[in-house]
């Protein structure tokens, strides 16, 4: 049902006034989570559609994004409220040469108040295809901008009958739009740090953590380990005679078997061990509540995994073997000692012809 604008301005009921003070400070309060990460960026959209619905009185709300907001050719449905009945699953793209008059106005950052979008120039395309077969009469969409830039549009239907569009009906759909953009760079913004985040402790040839990532794991591990009262345990790991592979099979036959035997180890460890590569051909597992009897175990089952693992390299098979440290880690000392005490141990085992696991003093 449209607000009618005598209504608003002086008569209209003070139900509907209740009703609409109630629904826009809602939609104050959703709109004021554009910023909040923990919300997820869809289930936001889609909160805001929904207030945007009820405070709107139509039938569906909906957000469309360009394919490529410098050269759009397509809208595609990026979110949006269900209605009662007809269509339902995802919706079909629009491309730009069925609505050219539709597209025309949205990258001209127009907001369309179609108060009938049968005879509206801008929307009667969607007449025959969509407007009859789904009874919307109105249509109220406002351009999502970007830099300047269109990307995509809020897109309001109602439907049954044509109504005139309220000037505040126009600000509020304008808002939405504006909020929609927010936080879509929001999310955006959150997705590049999240990758940042990834990049700093990820390494990039193995996926495993890194060096600064189990340098940090270990200080926390330690401290709630030294608090329980609980043995952490880890292994060092060498690879043998790796510059022999790497000048056999050349540096990305290496890379490949460094990259199995990272596959290895973690198909070989529980969740909640901590594999890392800590640089070239050296990786160390700690193993959380672990006592050294058990991590030596580990080590035996990961030395025989490893020199049973047949690297396949173009039309090769790579063998190799690794030689492991094994070391309790000493909660009252540094953990570069427990490294350290580790590292001599994989020194010992190669000192002793490789394939070979040590304990550490
Ligand atoms: N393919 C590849 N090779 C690497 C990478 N990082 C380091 N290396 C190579 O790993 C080799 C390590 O050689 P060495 O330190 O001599 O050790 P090793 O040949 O394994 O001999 P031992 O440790 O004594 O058994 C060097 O040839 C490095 O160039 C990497 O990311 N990829």
């Amino acid at each position: 049902m449209a607000v009618d604008v005598k209504e608003y301005e002086g008569d209209m009921s003070n139900n509907r006034h209740n009703e609409l003070t109630h629904v826009t400070q809602r939609l104050r309060r959703v709109l004021s989570k554009e910023v909040d990460v923990s919300v997820g960026h869809q289930q936001f959209l889609s909160d805001i559609l929904l207030e945007a619905k009820e405070l709107l009185n139509v039938s569906r709300v909906s957000v469309w994004l360009f394919d490529d907001a410098a050269k759009p050719s397509k809208l595609i449905n990026y979110a949006n409220t269900d209605w009662d009945g007809l269509i339902t699953g995802p919706l079909p793209e629009l491309a730009v040469q069925d609505y050219p008059n539709y597209f025309r106005a949205i990258i001209n950052g127009e907001t369309i108040s179609a108060n009938d979008a049968m005879t509206d120039a801008r929307t009667s395309e969607f007449t025959d295809g969509y407007l009859i077969p789904q009874q919307i009469c109105a249509l109220l969409d406002a351009a999502i901008f970007q830099n300047g830039l269109a990307i995509g549009v809020v897109c309001c239907e109602g439907r049954f009958e044509p109504r005139n569009w309220l000037q505040w009906e126009v600000v509020a759909t304008e808002l939405i739009a504006d909020c929609c953009s927010r936080r879509l760079l929001v999310h955006e913004l959150w997705q590049m740090q999240q990758r940042l985040t990834e990049m700093a402790f990820q390494d990039v040839l193995t996926g495993l953590n890194n060096r600064r990532y189990v340098m940090d794991y270990a200080k926390s591990e330690m401290s709630r380990h030294q608090r329980a009262d609980r043995p952490l345990s880890l292994l060092m790991i060498d690879l043998d005679r790796f510059k022999l592979i790497n000048d056999k099979y050349g540096h990305d036959g290496g890379d490949e078997v460094l990259k199995q035997f990272a596959q290895c180890c973690n198909s070989l460890v529980r969740t909640e061990d901590c594999v890392c590569r800590l640089g070239g051909e050296e990786f160390i597992i700690l193993l959380p509540e672990t006592e050294v009897a058990q991590a030596m175990s580990v080590a035996q089952r990961l030395k025989e995994k490893a020199a049973a693992l047949e690297v396949q390299y173009e039309g090769d098979i790579i063998h190799f073997t690794v030689s492991i440290g094994v070391a309790s880690v000493n909660l009252n000392m540094p953990f570069s000692q427990s490294l350290k005490a580790a590292d001599q141990a994989v020194y010992q085992a190669k000192a002793a012809g490789r394939n070979q696991i040590k304990l550490a003093l």
